[in-house]
């Protein structure tokens, strides 16, 4: 236990040896980071002063190198902790995905209820579960048992009904929240399914996060996360075999309820009021996040103009420097340099301690506290200070200490390395950043001397080479498809900026009737993302900016009726649209489409005694391009490499021209894409004349 009047002295000889030695070394750790910034200087500086001097801070850092190394034997020796290997886990990675899984976790309707009436989403509340997660991660079997024992505490009086008032709040709202209206009476709680949902989608969000926005995580330390955080389920009650133990049997549940309960309007509407108080970029991006489009969106929307796409150049490359060194920073080094850029998290921080050690027939000083709002320390003196320390209290203490210890230390152990790679990375991004800017614009150039007029009319896109994307990386399957989806979108953004009035119609095959035929999971994975990536563009900002229609081509019959009924709802909220015209061909094959159209000739011409009659111009009144009046498709292009159209449009392709791409769908480039529009433009079309 730890002594009643602390002083640094007091505290010191209470802590373990581990903490001693960190101890000692924070008192030094200001002076090697003024030696660091000396050796970053020392390129301009070694003309001028002695070699000894130069050389000096580099010896001092790989001695704190040392010290680290040491601290860290302290650490494995320290038998309390039963997780050593999971601190590497904890870190900026955690903060981000938290905040991700929160708002992922809104998307189930009941967890949406809960919220609604027992609280908000708040800086509070992701601190809450940062530090639930820090002390379940780093903590002893005792630990990680209050912790457990705790959240259940705070959720046991989190239950309720769903009223309807809180689905609908008129008759318009309940044709749009369709889906949603046999929740109305559902129970919501601290269920199994809930706490099954809430701590899958943490674990996802963490995978998720390290997938897109940093480096993938191995199968292994996948799995490892998803079962460590099922154990946390597994301790509040859920039965092992009610669990997915598995990252893939994880993944699969959070896109069945993904797919099951779309993003509704209501839903949308309180993700608008999350409170965030983190800087405008990072709220930008994951405030809304519907995690696979909506990232995408704000990088489309940086890019336009040079200076613009320079500045994104910039900030991608120096987030990605930070990334380098933030996984290193401990989740606790990370709330104290908060609180330092942040003073208003100070007051928060201290809330978020009180609440936690709150109990309800010992009702804490909240004022007291609240007045020294900004004061860190005094909320540490006022925990030790008191008579009677629970342990739950020890172990906040425990980490507070951590937050003073911890976080200067950690920064600097990965500071060199984090520089080394640092460097190199936003070398390497700057220059291929470069390149891709530099064949745009040429690209851009040509395509401004052409006149508007030749250009195509109608562009079909066979997107191909996803799976061979995600082979080389030796990433799964799914990860190609869903950086397709993204590339997708992102040509939505391309066409809008270069289709200069005569680039109306676009039609892309997303999947093929033949498609069907490969393995069962990555159909059913191809389905859940299509229903996702459709689902997104009801709020997709380009649709609704330009007025873009969306149309889904292709045999509805041989979709779920959950798909079917997404892209109706799509196609119904953009049926008025008519400045640009976008054909996603799903379930789609070129012999089917013209079956189908000429067997709906036949019956609109009532008679099979008529057949004789039938003629090409008929049927082309019947094709999907034919029935809502859109042009033929003036070209075809496929990346992936091969020579083949597939039978893509085949009935509306007659004359159209065909460009091939040797690049796979995921790496094609907006240059790409204006070069096929100058090379169609200077192609000799005579139409068979
Ligand atoms: C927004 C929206 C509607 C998104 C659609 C999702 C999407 C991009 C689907 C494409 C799937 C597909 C079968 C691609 C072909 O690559 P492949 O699997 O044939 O790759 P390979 O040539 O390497 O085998």
């Amino acid at each position: 236990m730890v002594a009643k009047h602390c002083t640094s002295r007091t505290l010191e000889a209470s802590l373990t040896m581990e903490f001693k030695f960190r101890w000692w070394f924070a008192r030094i750790y200001p002076h090697i980071i003024a030696l660091s910034l000396l050796h970053a200087a020392v390129p301009l500086l070694s003309n001028s002063i002695p070699a000894w001097i130069a050389y000096l801070p580099s010896r001092l850092a790989l001695f704190s190198l040392l010290l680290r190394a040491i601290s860290f034997g302290f650490y494995l020796l320290d038998n309390d902790s039963t997780a050593s290997h999971h601190r590497r886990n904890i870190g900026i990675a955690t903060f981000f995905s938290t905040y991700i899984a929160l708002v992922l976790q809104l998307r189930h309707p009941l967890v949406a209820a809960g919220v609604r009436r027992h609280g908000r989403i708040s800086m509070r509340r992701l601190l809450r579960t940062i530090l639930f997660l820090d002390v379940y991660i780093y903590g002893s079997q005792k630990d990680q048992e209050k912790v457990v024992e705790w959240l259940r505490g705070v959720h046991r009086r989190v239950e309720g009904t769903v009223l309807r008032s809180e689905l609908v709040k008129d008759d318009q709202d309940a044709a749009a929240n369709a889906g949603d209206l046999d929740l109305i009476g559902a129970k919501y709680g601290f269920t199994e399914d809930l706490q099954i949902w809430v701590l899958a989608t943490t674990a996802y969000s963490y995978v998720w996060y390290h997938q897109y926005l940093g480096r993938p995580l191995s199968e292994h330390r996948r799995n490892e996360y998803c079962s460590m955080l099922m154990m946390i389920a597994h301790r509040l009650g859920v039965p092992a075999e009610r669990l997915p133990l598995s990252y893939e049997a994880m993944e699969e549940l959070i896109h069945q309820n993904i797919a099951r309960y779309p993003c509704t309007a209501g839903l949308s509407e309180m993700l608008a009021g999350i409170e965030v108080n983190i800087p405008p970029l990072i709220s930008m991006v994951f405030k809304h996040s519907f995690l696979f489009s909506q990232i995408h969106d704000v990088t489309v929307s940086q890019s336009s103009g040079f200076v613009g796409r320079a500045w994104f150049h910039l900030l991608v490359a120096a987030y990605q420097f930070i990334y380098d060194i933030a996984p290193m920073i401990s989740v606790s080094g990370i709330i104290l340099l908060m609180t330092f850029l942040e003073p208003k998290l100070q007051a928060t921080l201290d809330q978020t301690f009180c609440e936690i050690g709150a109990s309800p027939d010992d009702p804490r000083p909240i004022e007291a506290l609240t007045n020294e709002a900004g004061d860190y320390t005094k909320v540490l003196q006022w925990f030790l200070a008191r008579g009677r320390l629970s342990d739950l209290d020890y172990w906040v203490l425990k980490r507070v200490n951590r937050v003073d210890l911890e976080a200067p230390l950690a920064i600097t152990i990965q500071f060199w390395a984090a520089i080394i790679r640092g460097y190199y990375r936003v070398t390497s991004d700057a220059v291929s950043g470069a390149f891709a800017d530099a064949r745009l614009r040429l690209a851009e150039r040509r395509l401004a001397n052409i006149p508007a007029d030749t250009l195509p009319v109608h562009m079909g896109i066979v997107m191909d080479g996803n799976r061979r994307w995600a082979r080389v990386r030796g990433m799964e399957i799914i990860h190609g498809h869903v950086k397709g989806a993204w590339k997708l979108l992102e040509v939505l953004g391309w066409w809008m900026e270069h289709h200069r009035g005569n680039l109306k119609y676009m039609t892309f095959w997303t999947f093929s009737t033949d498609n069907f035929n490969r393995p069962e999971s990555e159909v059913n994975g191809l389905m859940r993302l299509l229903a996702s990536e459709l689902g997104g563009l009801l709020y997709n900002s380009y649709i609704h900016f330009f007025k873009i229609r969306v149309v889904v081509i292709g045999d509805r019959s041989r979709l779920a009726q959950s798909l079917v009924d997404i892209i109706e709802e799509v196609e119904c909220a953009t049926a008025k649209y008519d400045s640009f015209f976008w054909q996603i061909a799903v379930a789609y094959g070129g012999q089917d489409e013209i079956v189908t159209s000429v067997n709906a000739t036949l019956k609109a011409n009532h008679s099979s005694a008529t057949l004789a009659m039938l003629s090409a111009n008929e049927i082309s009144r019947y094709t999907y391009n034919g029935r809502l009046g859109y042009p033929r498709v003036n070209i075809i292009l496929r990346t992936g490499g091969d020579h083949r159209t597939s039978g893509f449009l085949l009935w509306d392709s007659q004359y159209a021209e065909l460009k091939f791409s040797s690049k796979l769908w995921p790496e094609f480039e907006e240059s790409d894409f204006v070069a096929a529009l100058v090379d169609y433009s200077k192609r000799d079309i005579r139409l068979g004349k």
